[in-house]
């Protein structure tokens, strides 16, 4: 694996890729883009964990006719040892009950959890799988909020809701069943209760599920509103914007909390109607049997009378029957915010423009040879770019239209071409960032093809436009999280970079995020220290390494990067003409004849 910059070093399925389920063949890149790798998401814990606890909220019926057994006996006048062998019965059901609700709980738990890290992996392969150039990529805040927070939804979704949503089916169907043949009158009273809750538990539920998903949206955009402004934190105060920015996020964090409000008071408002619908439902049922029991309503027991224990039998299950579905509506919420987010990472998880890469190449050390490269008939557009054009709305927009290239091994190139001519996607190409729509790119002989573009990639160095540094020490901003990294080569990289003293000095300081308590010279020349310490890398690519820099820093720059590049293949892309000048040879884009070879 070579030190691509951030860009690779943030895609960990370049490397080990997880899922060939979401992984793309640039081949079929048209096919891919239509793909949605997140589709058909589990969303059951399996059936056992369901039967489990279904069985053990089926065992109160067992126990409730032992107990109805009993008192009816005692009311008969037998001993106490008549109730001997019922309320033993009573006692191993009930343990035998704790035991399978228990099994049964955490097995659903670990289930959706397990679902839950399946989900994720999925969706960070995915979005590793993309191009760095695709600009329909979720952004990184949206990301972060689903995959940590968002997701986690699934979990109570899957473990509670799930086995909850079998029970309130099974239960009740077997009660209904046990009283049927006891009191038609109690059965007909449970019928009619009983519907009436999962109706206004839909009409809540419907509203339910809406402000969820448009707090879980708030939310999203919250984090991305803070990432966006804590990342131009230097801009908006050089603008005077601190105030006005503040007072945005705290409109932000107000509608926040009303829709976080809504969300509750539905789901209050939930239970209350559940709640009310199954008490009403108990009482009618123990005023029927009260009423029958003194002799004022007769009828309703197949044309004879309930005997105690059979009345007692049939109100201790009447608070059982309406007991799963309300406690289906006490986690109805769980389904809401369940179902938006996994609509949410299957959003992240759909397929976009994808990098050059096949599933299961292992990345092989490259053996240091300067590469040269051969683009023969590139082209490539931009996504989206060509899509305008079947409304006409705009020109077909392509990047490179036929392109030649040769690069001789070891030559150092400057690409050079106006703003917007193509210079960053060439290099992205080479890198195998991008899918090309046609011609070939081979690099050091071998064809770029996914089953290549590991190995090829290994034997790379990048140097970005605008280098990502981490929050941690300068060493370990060279190692980018590589633990195979020899502490000398870091040494030596960050020596090449003349980084050594900055890294002796703040060893053990901790950079800032963004290279915030960093220069952009030291920035750029840690990322030099990156691209130095990618052992055995053939070629490097290096995408305006001088913009922005003072006329003396550009040239110590320069000479780093020469340096660094001894016996590699360079290409960089400048606007840098000093910088240019000092390479082997100038490719002019879209002049590709015009190249000045120097001596
Ligand atoms: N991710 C992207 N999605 C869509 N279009 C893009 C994307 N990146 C670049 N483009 C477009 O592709 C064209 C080439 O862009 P590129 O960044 O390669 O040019 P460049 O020569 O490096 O420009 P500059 O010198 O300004 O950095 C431009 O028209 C640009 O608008």
């Amino acid at each position: 694996m070579s030190a691509l910059d951030t860009a690779i070093a943030r895609q960990p399925a370049l490397r080990k890729p997880v899922d060939p389920e979401a992984l793309t063949i640039p081949e079929q890149k048209a096919g891919a883009r239509r793909r949605r790798a997140g589709s058909g998401a589990p969303a059951s814990p399996g059936r056992f964990p369901i039967a489990l606890q279904a069985g053990a909220s089926l065992i109160w019926i067992g126990q409730a006719a032992l107990l109805a057994m009993a008192i009816g006996d005692i009311a008969a006048g037998a001993g106490a040892r008549a109730v001997i062998w019922p309320a033993i019965g009573v006692f191993v059901l009930g343990v035998l009950r704790a035991w399978m609700d228990r099994s049964g709980s955490r097995l659903a738990f670990r289930t959706a959890r397990h679902q839950l890290s399946l989900l994720r992996e999925k969706a960070v392969s995915a979005l590793a799988t993309r191009s760095p150039l695709d600009a329909s990529r979720p952004s990184s805040g949206y990301v972060a909020s689903t995959i940590a927070e968002q997701a986690e939804a699934v979990v109570p979704y899957v473990a509670r809701f799930e086995p909850l949503r079998w029970r309130a089916v099974i239960v009740p169907l077997a009660i209904f069943a046990c009283v049927l043949p006891l009191s038609w009158v109690a059965a007909l009273i449970m019928l009619v209760a009983l519907p009436l809750i999962p109706i206004f538990m839909a009409l809540v539920g419907w509203r339910a599920k809406e402000a969820s998903e448009r707090q879980l949206a708030k939310m999203g955009d919250m984090n991305a509103f803070l990432l966006d402004r804590l990342r131009g934190l230097a801009t908006i105060r050089s603008f005077d914007a601190v105030d006005r920015t503040a007072l945005r996020l705290r409109e932000e964090a107000d509608l926040l909390r009303r829709r976080t409000m809504a969300v509750l008071r539905i789901a209050f408002l939930s239970s209350a109607v559940l709640e009310l619908f199954s008490a009403l439902g108990v009482a009618m049922v123990a005023v029927y049997v009260g009423f029958h029991f003194l002799g004022q309503l007769e009828f309703g027991a197949w044309g004879g009378r309930l005997s105690l224990a059979q009345g007692v039998f049939i109100l201790m299950l009447a608070p059982a029957f309406f007991e799963p579905m309300r406690e289906l509506s006490a986690v109805w919420h769980d389904r809401a915010a369940g179902v938006a987010a996994l609509e949410a990472l299957e959003k992240v998880t759909a397929a976009g423009e994808p990098v050059v890469v096949a599933a299961g190449v292992p990345a092989v050390k490259p053996d240091g040879r300067a590469a040269g490269v051969v683009i023969d008939g590139l082209h490539f557009r931009h996504a989206g770019s060509g899509a305008a054009v079947t409304d006409g709305s705009m020109p077909e927009r392509k990047v490179f239209d036929d392109l030649s290239l040769d690069i001789r091994p070891g030559e150092r190139v400057a690409v050079m071409a106006p703003s917007g001519g193509g210079k960053s996607t060439l290099l992205a190409l080479i890198a195998g960032l991008a899918v090309p729509e046609g011609g070939t790119i081979r690099i050091g002989g071998e064809t770029l093809r996914p089953e290549t573009a590991a190995r090829l990639r290994a034997g790379m160095a990048w140097l970005g436009q605008t280098p990502h540094i981490f929050p941690g020490t300068p060493g370990r901003n060279v190692t980018l999280g590589r633990s195979d990294m020899d502490e000398h080569v870091v040494e030596a990289a960050l020596g090449a970079a003349r980084l050594d003293s900055l890294a002796h000095t703040r060893r053990q300081v901790v950079l800032g995020e963004g290279g915030a308590g960093l220069s952009g010279g030291e920035a750029l020349r840690l990322a030099i220290a990156r691209a130095a310490a990618v052992q055995g890398a053939g070629l490097v690519l290096a995408d305006e390494p001088t913009a922005h820099l003072d006329r003396a820093t550009a040239g110590e720059i320069t000479d780093m990067l020469l340096e660094i590049s001894e016996g590699r293949t360079l290409i960089v892309a400048t606007h840098d003409p000093v910088l240019a000048s000092r390479m082997d040879r100038i490719v002019m884009l879209g002049d590709e004849s015009a190249d000045g070879r120097r001596a």
